[in-house]
């Protein structure tokens, strides 16, 4: 099997991106999933992106974690974009279909400006947050985000009773000067931390606003800066916007 792919990056959360609009690629087959995401004996790769045809909407983004599960991927959302644009499906405007439903975004420069589903509710579990941005988020609030072994107190929080089953992605945020958070992730899916999570600093940004914070707020993650812009009507946030690079790296081909 001969499969071409291009590499994309957005703030070091990095994706095999497969042009699909021809159907080939067999979205069933999970093991072929992680193996295109495996760092030695495949690509290496947070997760897998493919990019089909729609009826009505430019195009439909289809994302898998290297463990072959699905969700929406906010850093994967502002690649795919910049994708269909080298593709000539888009200029520099888009609507597309995820997988919670339709999203448009916009090109600036360098930047993809991608506007997230509106957030209407949260949950308070002691000082941390849990939100969901199109996937579900902890967010702990730490003193030091560079002290924190992200991977073991990750996992601890990731499989605790409460997540196991269906997993949750784990963010900690140091509060810096200036309106900006340091964030650092674990994801799951990919059972490890990532650079950076767009979906996670989006939730991030609004557990800072449920703290007061005004929007725009940035967002340092390991991987690089994101920006989170915002309207806000007490608890709910309207017109959520997850700004920033996503670039391609390399092409190739892969013969499995
Ligand atoms: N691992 C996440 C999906 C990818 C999220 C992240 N890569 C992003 O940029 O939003 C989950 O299963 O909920």
């Amino acid at each position: 099997m001969v499969i071409q792919f291009h590499k994309y990056q957005g703030t070091g959360n990095d994706f095999v991106m497969i042009d699909n609009r021809d159907l080939k690629f067999d979205k069933s087959d999970l093991l072929l999933i992680g193996r295109l995401c495996d760092r030695r004996f495949g690509v290496g790769a947070d997760g897998v992106i493919l990019i089909e045809n729609h009826p009505e909407l430019d195009f439909e983004m289809i994302y898998f974690n290297p463990d072959g599960s699905q969700s929406l991927c906010g850093n994967g959302s502002r690649c795919a974009v910049m994708f269909a644009k080298s593709l000539g499906i888009i200029d520099n405007e888009t609507e597309f279909l995820a997988i919670d439903g339709v999203h448009s975004a916009f090109i600036d420069e360098d930047e993809v400006h991608l506007l997230m589903n509106d957030v209407a509710e949260h949950e308070l579990i002691g000082n941390d947050f849990l939100i969901n941005t199109g996937s579900p988020h902890y967010i702990k609030y730490v003193p030091n985000a560079h002290d924190i072994d992200v991977v073991q107190t990750g996992r601890d929080i990731r499989y605790s009773d409460r997540f196991k089953e269906d997993g949750v992605n784990v963010n900690f945020i140091e509060e810096c000067p200036n309106n900006s958070l340091v964030i650092r992730t674990y994801e799951r899916g990919v059972e490890n931390e990532t650079l950076s999570c767009g979906t996670g600093c989006t939730a991030a940004a609004l557990s800072f606003a449920l703290k007061g914070a005004e929007s725009p707020i940035r967002l340092n993650a390991v991987g690089g800066e994101l920006q989170v812009s915002f309207n806000q009507e007490g608890d709910i946030f309207k017109d959520i916007y997850l700004i920033g690079p996503a670039e391609k790296v390399f092409e190739g081909v892969i013969e499995l």
